[in-house]
């Protein structure tokens, strides 16, 4: 393989074709929405529960988790489309193992917000 040679232009367009990336994900992908919402609302939830640095972390680490699987989804999506439109046994497969990628970092997700906001709520429930 040709070196290429180190360009700091090159890197920063590198981040532009990323940034497409996003704009891409929030136009077309309707998950990818639901995923930002949901990530707007968690958000909101930390600040008013104020939770700690550490939770923080969790919560930080499952959404970039769940987001960029959701990215690889489309991506693989996309690379399956490209390859063929016609129903065919093995695009089903590879669909539905990307799916099932998005699905377990989901549920990961959701298990690490509820041991974090549950007992919170039940404090704040019980307080009042
Ligand atoms: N070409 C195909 N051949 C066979 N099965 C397919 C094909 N395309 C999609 N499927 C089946 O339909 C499911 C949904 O596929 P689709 O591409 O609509 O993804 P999606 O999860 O609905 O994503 P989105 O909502 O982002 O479009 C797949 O997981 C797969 O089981």
């Amino acid at each position: 393989m040709k070196e290429e040679k180190f360009k700091i232009s090159k890197r920063l367009k590198s981040f532009t074709y990323a940034f497409n990336g996003l704009k891409i994900l929030i136009k077309e992908e309707h998950n990818a929405r639901i995923h930002v919402l949901a990530t707007v609302c968690v958000v909101i939830l930390g600040i008013l529960l104020k939770i700690t640095i550490l939770e923080w972390i969790a919560v930080i680490f499952a959404i970039g988790l769940v987001i960029s699987s959701e990215i690889f989804n489309s991506a693989i999506e996309n690379i399956a489309d490209y390859l063929t439109k016609e129903k065919r046994e093995e695009i089903k497969r590879i669909k539905d193992l990307a799916a099932a990628g998005v699905l377990i970092c989901a549920i990961a997700a959701l298990i690490i917000g509820l041991l974090i906001f549950i007992p919170k709520i039940i404090e704040i429930c019980n307080s009042n």
